[in-house]
């Protein structure tokens, strides 16, 4: 079956159809991880684009249930140099094929993923529509054109509702803007209280869930379009402490007064190298992000850069120069990509002890009534 990806600029790609059948649009993105597409086309922060693979061998590990990042993926569709219908793994339950069949996402391979990086990288990411159908260029280009990019992604992939994963550690508010498993899966290893509730929680609401500590998760689009979070995040600042991540860090940066703006092709992949400017350490690290933090917009705020990135100086992390609070652009959770920065996670639990130590408050019994009537509370709402 022939597929084509079009793009906004006119660059058309003719190519052969996997997965299903056809026409789809969204922003066109690449990644350069060399394994790890189960995790990329179930990250969440994908919704609304096409994401082409640049390792140029797909689908020959298959896919396997437990390596999902979310239920089922948002993606709007799926580019590759050559497509393996037939999976080579003990650990494959099916094939990259009947994945993207059972949830409509379109496939397209044989095509010059070279080219298509190397146009992306010249002109900035561009719009872009998938088909196996037979419409003509024009009347795609027209299509393109009047439809607009995605703006309310993060209210497609948040939870509707509130969830906990019980534990007996510190207790974790985890929002979720659309988050990864994987955040989860570190915090609950940790053996963290995790409670998951929506993008749309209020300040009042997290308050009555009597956290230890807020997590901000990852999650897809431009910060400025969730304006609810960067509020919410302003009124529990200092409050308790803080841990953003990629999307979680760009609305945390808002909150505190810097700015954020689109990168020309983003970085996705699982080997950018980000330096910790207080040691001076390189990490590799796994990343999947369109907008960054402005350096120039830091300076006045109580912000301080952290971390930078080693190839284009962009910023990687922030703190809080006064409140227990920091944030990665990057993925300390991997899936894909390295582990070398799951150490972050510690760190967070690390800042959440010492905040309770100097400020002794309640005790254990007392937090947890306050807890359980918090959470009659917002059952009742
Ligand atoms: N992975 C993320 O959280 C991505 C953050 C944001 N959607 C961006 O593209 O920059």
């Amino acid at each position: 079956m022939q597929a084509r990806l079009l793009l906004e600029d006119g660059t058309l790609f003719t190519g052969l159809g996997f997965g299903a059948e056809g026409q789809s649009s969204g922003e066109v993105v690449f990644n350069t991880g060399i394994t790890g597409y189960q995790e990329v086309l179930s990250d969440p922060s994908y919704c609304g684009q096409i994401v082409s693979m640049t390792y140029p061998l797909i689908g020959n590990y298959g896919i396997t249930r437990d390596d999902f990042e979310t239920v089922a993926p948002f993606i709007h569709g799926f580019v590759v140099r050559r497509h393996e219908p037939i999976p080579s793994n003990w650990r494959a339950e099916y094939s990259l094929d009947h994945l993207l069949k059972e949830h409509g996402i379109i496939g397209i391979s044989d095509i010059d993923t070279r080219m298509l990086t190397r146009i992306l990288r010249h002109h900035g990411t561009m719009k872009g529509i998938l088909t196996t159908g037979s419409e003509r260029v024009e009347e795609l280009l027209e299509r393109m054109s009047v439809t607009p990019l995605m703006r309310d992604q993060v209210a497609r992939t948040s939870t509707k509702s509130i969830f906990s994963s019980p534990g007996s550690g510190e207790r974790i508010v985890l929002v979720d803007y659309g988050a990864k498993s994987g955040i989860l899966r570190e915090l609950t290893k940790r053996g963290c209280d995790v409670v998951v509730v929506p993008h749309d929680t209020t300040a009042e609401q997290i308050r009555r869930l009597n956290p230890d500590g807020i997590q901000l998760s990852n999650g897809p689009g431009d910060p400025k379009d969730v304006p609810h979070a960067v509020k919410m995040i302003q009124d529990l600042l200092g409050e308790y402490p803080i841990f953003g991540i990629c999307l979680g860090h760009q609305l945390f940066a808002l909150a505190c007064g810097a700015d954020t703006s689109k990168l020309k092709f983003g970085h996705r992949g699982g080997n950018h190298p980000v330096k910790e400017l207080a040691t001076n350490r390189c990490y590799i690290t796994s990343q999947n992000h369109g907008y960054t933090v402005l350096e120039e917009s830091v300076a006045g705020t109580k912000l301080e850069v952290t971390h930078i990135n080693n190839n284009d100086r962009t910023i990687e992390g922030l703190k809080h120069a006064e409140f227990p609070a920091f944030s990665v652009q990057y993925h300390p959770e991997a899936a894909p990509g390295p582990l070398d920065n799951s150490y972050l996670f510690d760190q967070f639990l690390d800042m959440i002890r010492a905040t309770k130590k100097n400020n002794p408050q309640k005790s254990r019994q007392a937090q947890l009534a306050a807890s359980l009537r918090g959470e009659l509370q917002y059952a009742q709402k």
